[in-house]
């Protein structure tokens, strides 16, 4: 049964105007994408800025190399002008400049389409922009920024686009997801609809949590976590606290029966064993110094499934170590 159409499926113009906001590894990569298919798209940048207002961007990828030699670079948002749909593509530790980023560039009858990891970011911006204007993709993407305006795409790139609604409810497919997955399909981006947000958002953690968190606290890539009968079984005994997890966050936020399927467990478990080794991005910021998004990613999921009554041990002792190793690195 598909779900009730939010009542905010207004159509978005055609052509659709992007504001990419964080063009790094992702935004970089997704934004440079767009432009070459003949969207036009507006890059927010900040030490960067000097870099691709002069040169552009440089994208080297498994899918061809391109350069874009001129792209609309901006280092405030009071520059740009506004856009239909503005792309969320910060690190979630930027999240906090989300009140003065997003209000002036969000055209009244566009949309906020948040491209980050971790549970609960819609809603934060749905209290900005209001909730009939955001929408989320989890993007299935290997991509770093290797340079200031030089993105290297490694690996993947599909996004699973949902729209969204106060509390999760789920959507179904609107008209708006179609017209942006019709963007991103021109750009060459495979585009997966989902009508659940929520189920979408919870897929992704059942991912990012046991192998971002691991990869940190064990100093382990992907293949050599899934190569040990120990680390395999801690991965699987996570995802199936995700899973619980899940259930407990649609039931709590509205009184609905929706899960992950078990067998979505070992398709993630088969998934990644097929990885190239992979150095996840929470160990690439780790290993560089950087903040690591472990409150976006595990301290807000955990949060939501305490808030539901459920407690989540090991997810627990993962959310402590991780924060203990953010601190050090910080001290
Ligand atoms: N990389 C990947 O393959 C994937 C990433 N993701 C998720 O996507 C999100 C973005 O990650 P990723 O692209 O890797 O991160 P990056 O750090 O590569 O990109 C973030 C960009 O935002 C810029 N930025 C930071 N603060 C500001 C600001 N105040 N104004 C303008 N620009 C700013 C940074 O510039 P500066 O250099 O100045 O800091 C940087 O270029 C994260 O939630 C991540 O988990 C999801 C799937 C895969
Ligand atoms: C699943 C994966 C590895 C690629 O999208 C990811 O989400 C990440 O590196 O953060």
């Amino acid at each position: 049964m598909s779900a009730p159409l939010p009542t905010s499926d207004f159509r978005l113009p055609t052509p659709r105007t992007y504001a990419i906001l964080g063009t790094g590894a992702l935004g970089g990569f997704y934004g440079a994408r767009l432009q070459q298919a003949g969207c036009e798209v507006h890059f927010l940048l900040r030490s960067d800025y000097e870099q691709v207002q002069q040169h552009g961007l440089v994208v080297e990828s498994i899918d061809g190399d391109f350069t874009l030699p001129q792209v609309k670079a901006y280092r405030t948002v009071q520059e740009m002008p506004t856009c239909d749909v503005v792309v969320v593509a910060l690190k979630t530790t930027q999240n906090h400049l989300l009140p003065e980023l997003l209000p002036p560039i969000v055209k009244p009858t566009g949309v906020v389409l948040v491209l980050q990891n971790g549970w609960g970011i819609e809603t934060q911006v749905a209290e900005l922009v209001g909730s009939d204007r955001v929408m989320g993709g989890l993007c299935f993407l290997c991509s770093n920024k290797v340079g200031p305006g030089h993105i290297r795409h490694l690996d993947y790139g599909q996004i699973t686009l949902a729209d969204y609604a106060a509390d999760y409810a789920p959507c179904g497919i609107t008209d708006r997801l179609k017209q942006i997955a019709s963007d991103f399909e021109q750009a060459g981006i495979a585009i997966e609809l989902a009508e659940d947000l929520l189920i979408a958002r919870w897929k992704k953690l059942m991912w990012n949590i046991p192998f971002n968190g691991l990869s940190v606290v064990l100093n382990a890539t992907t293949d050599a976590m899934m190569a040990h009968p120990q680390t395999r079984s801690l991965a699987k005994s996570l995802m199936q606290e995700v899973q619980a997890g899940c259930t407990a966050c649609a039931r709590f936020l509205s009184g609905s029966d929706r899960s992950i399927s078990s067998d979505f467990i070992d398709t993630m478990l088969d998934y990644t064993a097929k990885m190239k080794p992979y150095r996840t991005s929470m160990k690439i910021d780790y290993d560089a110094g950087q903040p690591l998004e472990v409150e976006a990613i595990v301290g807000n999921p955990l949060r939501m499934a305490q808030q539901a009554g459920l407690e989540l041990p090991q997810m627990t002792m993962l959310y402590q170590q991780l924060t203990f190793l953010a601190a050090q690195q910080s001290s």
